[in-house]
């Protein structure tokens, strides 16, 4: 059990003793984390921390030289830069990952783009698109299979003040649904809408004691 963190239920997702280095740069040096379902994680940590590269593991997209990631139910992954093809539309990356993950239609697609605020770009080309609407649709990628966890990196980079709003009405509606949302933020002031805040320094991630995690898990 990761320090600090008890939840009740069953976890989603647990990683424990991570290691990671870059050459003979270290970055990861024993991370452990273990996430509920419907818990709301926060990853904080200096520029450089290894908050992206821990997300990276994490989501199985690089591989740690030591220690275990495991998940149970699907994942999405939200990374820094938007993994998008420039010459698609939004509606053809719809078309594209709903394929992917074979689901029945693009209803929850087209919810996205709504809640998201940019349905009228559904047409255009991602070449197109400002750097906050390229964002919303990596964040709408990422959560088009209603996946049970979903890792986030600095998702709102970009997002107006009334689309960054809609962005924690989505996280809210996620969350009350039992889904596990991990999120990279820099940003102090929303740090008590999370359940646990972990600080990631030398290596290693630390709870924070004053987080609203046994709020959360009285609940
Ligand atoms: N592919 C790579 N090759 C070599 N070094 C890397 C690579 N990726 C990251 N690093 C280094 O590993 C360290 C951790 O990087 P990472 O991007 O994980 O940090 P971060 O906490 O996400 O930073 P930030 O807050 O600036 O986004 C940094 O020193 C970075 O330069």
């Amino acid at each position: 059990m990761a320090p600090g963190s008890t939840p009740l239920l069953e976890p989603v997702l647990q990683a424990h003793d991570i290691h990671k280095s870059y050459g003979k740069r270290s970055v990861l040096r024993g991370a452990d984390l273990t996430v509920a379902p419907g818990q709301l994680v926060a990853v904080v940590g200096e520029n450089g921390a290894g908050k992206s590269t821990l997300l990276k593991i994490l989501a199985g997209t690089l591989s740690a030289d030591r220690g275990e990631v495991t998940l149970s139910g699907d994942l999405g992954y939200c990374p820094q830069a938007p993994v998008l093809n420039a010459g698609l539309t939004v509606e053809q990356h719809l078309h594209y990952f709903a394929a992917a993950h074979r689901l029945p239609d693009l209803d929850r697609g087209h919810e996205l783009l709504r809640l998201l605020g940019f349905e009228r770009y559904a047409h255009t080309p991602v070449g197109e698109l400002s750097g906050g609407t390229r964002q919303k649709l990596n964040l709408t990628v990422a959560l088009l299979h209603d996946p049970d966890v979903l890792l986030l990196d600095e998702p709102y980079q970009g997002f107006d003040w009334e689309t960054y709003l809609r962005f924690w009405d989505l996280v809210d509606d996620l969350r009350g649904r039992g889904k596990a949302v991990v999120i990279i933020t820099h940003l102090v002031f929303e740090q008590d809408r999370f359940d646990l805040l972990v600080d990631l320094a030398a290596g290693r991630l630390t709870p924070r004691t004053d987080s609203r995690e046994d709020r959360h898990v009285s609940v």
